[in-house]
């Protein structure tokens, strides 16, 4: 087992984040988790990321774990292309250039490298967050929603490079409000 979720709760001032939580998640598995707007799907990615911490209950890592985030919208430095931001990224996490042209390809961005992040399409600063999160060794992917911006096409790829890395031997989470994604890409559906 890689995660452990006990009780795990965030009351905001305002109102309630998640409440009293149970979640396990597997090795190797996929989990999607599904719910209303408001129900705490970002809640429960911020709270795993130390984004925020939880007003009580616990997680547990069970050993090291490395993460990937993608999440539900990142801002890149527009002035950069997109070559530059996965080269920045990979030299912060040390890896060979090959890695860099190999998750630029995956999300097919590779022809697009040279272009400014500022011209992009909403998509394709959606499959540019996709890169990053793939980029380097991880044992745990956490991806908030995704399939924004996608398009038929590349919510299609997506379940496959997901498929992929958990054939890997990755543990995946992600949120959605696509329930026919959810079923067909992930091993289990959490309903918060
Ligand atoms: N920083 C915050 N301060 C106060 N309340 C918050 C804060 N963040 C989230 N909440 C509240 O916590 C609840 C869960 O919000 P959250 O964003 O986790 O839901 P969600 O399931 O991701 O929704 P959506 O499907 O709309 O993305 C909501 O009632 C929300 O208003």
């Amino acid at each position: 087992m890689r995660l452990k979720v006990d009780k795990l709760t965030k009351i905001y001032k305002g109102g309630q984040g998640i409440r009293d939580l149970e979640l396990q998640l597997q090795k190797g598995e996929i989990t999607a988790l599904t719910g209303a707007n408001g129900a705490g799907k970002s809640t429960l990615l911020r709270l795993l990321t130390n984004e925020e911490s939880p007003t009580y209950g616990t997680v547990d890592w069970c050993g090291d774990q490395t993460v990937n985030f993608m999440p539900d919208e990142l801002q890149f430095p527009p002035e950069l292309r997109a070559g530059e931001v996965i080269h920045l990224l990979a030299g912060l996490k040390k890896l060979p250039v090959s890695e860099e042209e190999r998750v630029l390809r995956r999300v097919g961005l590779y022809e697009a490298k040279g272009q400014k992040v500022s011209r992009f399409s909403k998509g394709m600063r959606q499959r540019l967050n996709l890169a990053q999160c793939l980029l380097g060794p991880a044992s745990l992917l956490l991806l908030d929603e995704p399939t924004n911006a996608l398009d038929v096409e590349w919510i299609a790829k997506l379940q496959g490079i997901l498929q992929e890395e958990r054939a890997l031997g990755k543990t995946i989470l992600f949120t959605t409000h696509l329930e026919r994604f959810a079923e067909e890409t992930a091993d289990r559906i959490v309903k918060l």
